[in-house]
């Protein structure tokens, strides 16, 4: 089967980055990324390219190749479902906060909207493929409801996570580990689909890189990937608070152990914590499954990675406070940072959010820097917590986009992302405008400690403890 026309139903962080690399990959299949969000849309169809919803390096050169070529933005859903013969549904799958499973199980709303949706306008048969990461067995619930409430079309369900991190979205797309793609082989019709979906990424990934199991392992792999790849950030945080009582430096330790080829040196920095709007909702996700099924230890070796987690954001705030002698009360704090790594302007998870959360709450006076983050977000981002009125979260925090300036008479500056630029700083000049003495808290390890301290700082270290 030669697929002519896809739609994408979701223009998120995942829809919108995929679908370019797939219509610059594809010119001869036509892609209609489609959302509820009209002003994303607008965003996805403006001619300043800085105006893209969504940060990632190299996007914008692809949109600008493909996009009226053989990419579209659009929010006439249904007009793109019905013409496609290939449905990606894209949506955000985000934890529930309310009812059965609140605070554990992913909210799946807005994946059976999709589905009914798919149900209601399709004339013809079509693929369905889950782009989101979903719970273990979705596709049978997702079936369910496209065969009952169809028009007695035949829906195909293949699952296919994606598996790229934001700020190397562009660069894991191009030349990803693997394309992981779960659909029923046991069926002629289920077969014909796999290959369907195989002869897209054909267009540019090797076909040894292309993995084919059945639905469920493909869902269950997306959820252990990202268990898996958490679990490696807080096993190193957690061997950081040991360093820091025990002289040892998580650096060296990261390194050692990274050098054992079973191990791996990747993933193993000692962080203030991992953010992003998938590790801690997957697992919690992968928790509330094992739940379901009474397999309680599974659980709660599992849990224990979001429990680290939030430990190690509490910790570094405490850092803080008791470092600054006990009090932050009326002191400016500096973050470098707001979005939830490099090369973003995600916030979702962000650790910066529970650090200034605390530290807000000790009354210190917080000034943020973050190029690529909007004011409105980060004001949302506390605001969501519901720990102060909006009007008292605007006069504590305050937002700079001259780092300079964001620093200017601050008692300390705290590193929340890992730009590396923040190493090419004039730290001299920082430092004379500071309040003395001078505290740098660096909770990604990215500064160097003895080039800092002859200037001038007190400088802390996740991990190392000095
Ligand atoms: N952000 C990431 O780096 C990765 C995310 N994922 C998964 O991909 C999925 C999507 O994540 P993101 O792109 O980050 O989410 P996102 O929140 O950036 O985008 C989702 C979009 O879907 C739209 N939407 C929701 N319901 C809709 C409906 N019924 N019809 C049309 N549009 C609708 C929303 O308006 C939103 O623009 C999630 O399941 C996530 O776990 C997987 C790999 C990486
Ligand atoms: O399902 C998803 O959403 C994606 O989740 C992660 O990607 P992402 O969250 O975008 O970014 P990561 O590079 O994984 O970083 C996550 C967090 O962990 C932190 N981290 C990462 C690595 C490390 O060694 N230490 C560490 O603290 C990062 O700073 C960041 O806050 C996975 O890496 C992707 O494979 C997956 O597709």
């Amino acid at each position: 089967m030669n697929i002519k026309r896809i739609c994408c139903i979701g223009a998120g962080y995942v829809g919108g980055p995929t679908m370019t690399v797939i219509a610059q990959k594809c010119p001869h299949i036509k892609l209609t990324v489609v959302d509820i969000n009209e002003s994303r849309i607008a965003a996805w169809n403006s001619k300043d390219l800085n105006k893209l919803p969504i940060f990632e390096p190299g996007l914008d050169k692809i949109v600008e190749e493909v996009r009226g070529r053989n990419l579209f933005f659009s929010t006439d859903i249904d007009e793109a479902i019905n013409e496609a013969d290939m449905i990606f549904i894209s949506v955000n799958t985000p934890t529930k906060n309310y009812g059965k499973g609140k605070g554990m199980a992913s909210d799946l709303k807005y994946i059976e909207l999709c589905a009914r949706q798919i149900a209601k306008v399709s004339r013809q048969n079509k693929i369905v493929v889950e782009k989101s990461t979903l719970p273990v067995r979705t596709a049978s619930a997702i079936k369910s409801i496209l065969d009952n409430t169809g028009n007695g079309v035949h829906f195909q369900i293949l699952s296919n996570p994606e598996f790229l991190a934001e700020g190397t979205a562009i660069q894991d797309l191009l030349k990803p580990d693997r394309v992981l793609i779960g659909g029923d082989a046991s069926t002629k019709e289920g077969e014909v689909a796999i290959q369907a979906l195989i002869d897209v990424y054909l267009n540019w990934v090797p076909k040894e890189q292309i993995l084919t199991t059945n639905v469920w392992s493909s869902e269950l792999s997306k959820l252990t990937a990202n268990a898996f790849l958490a679990q490696r950030v807080s096993s190193i945080n957690a061997m950081s608070e040991i360093c820091e009582k025990t002289g040892a430096d998580i650096r060296e330790v990261s390194k050692a152990i990274g050098m054992d080829s079973r191990i791996g040196s990747k993933f193993l920095n000692a962080s203030v914590g991992f953010g992003g709007s998938c590790f801690q909702k997957d697992i919690l996700n992968l928790v509330y499954i094992a739940k379901s099924y009474g397999l309680n230890e599974v659980a709660d070796y599992w849990e224990q990675v979001v429990i680290m987690n939030e430990h190690q954001k509490k910790r570094f705030s405490d850092n803080i406070v008791s470092t600054l002698y006990n009090t932050v009360s009326g002191k400016k704090i500096t973050f470098l940072g707001w979005a939830f790594k490099k090369n973003t302007n995600d916030t979702r998870e962000s650790a910066a959010i529970r650090v200034a959360d605390d530290l807000l709450n000790e009354r210190a006076e917080i000034s943020v820097y973050d190029p690529k983050v909007t004011e409105e977000r980060i004001y949302e981002d506390l605001n969501y917590l519901g720990t102060r009125s909006s009007i008292e979260n605007k006069r504590l925090l305050t937002i700079n986009k001259d780092p300079y300036r964001a620093c200017k008479n601050s008692h300390a500056i705290a590193i929340l992302t890992e730009w590396d630029e923040f190493k090419n700083y004039d730290w001299k000049n920082i430092y004379k405008n500071m309040e003395k003495p001078a505290f740098v808290f660096d909770g990604r390890g990215l500064l160097n400690k003895e080039e800092l301290e002859i200037i001038g700082f007190i400088y802390y270290n996740i991990g190392t403890g000095n």
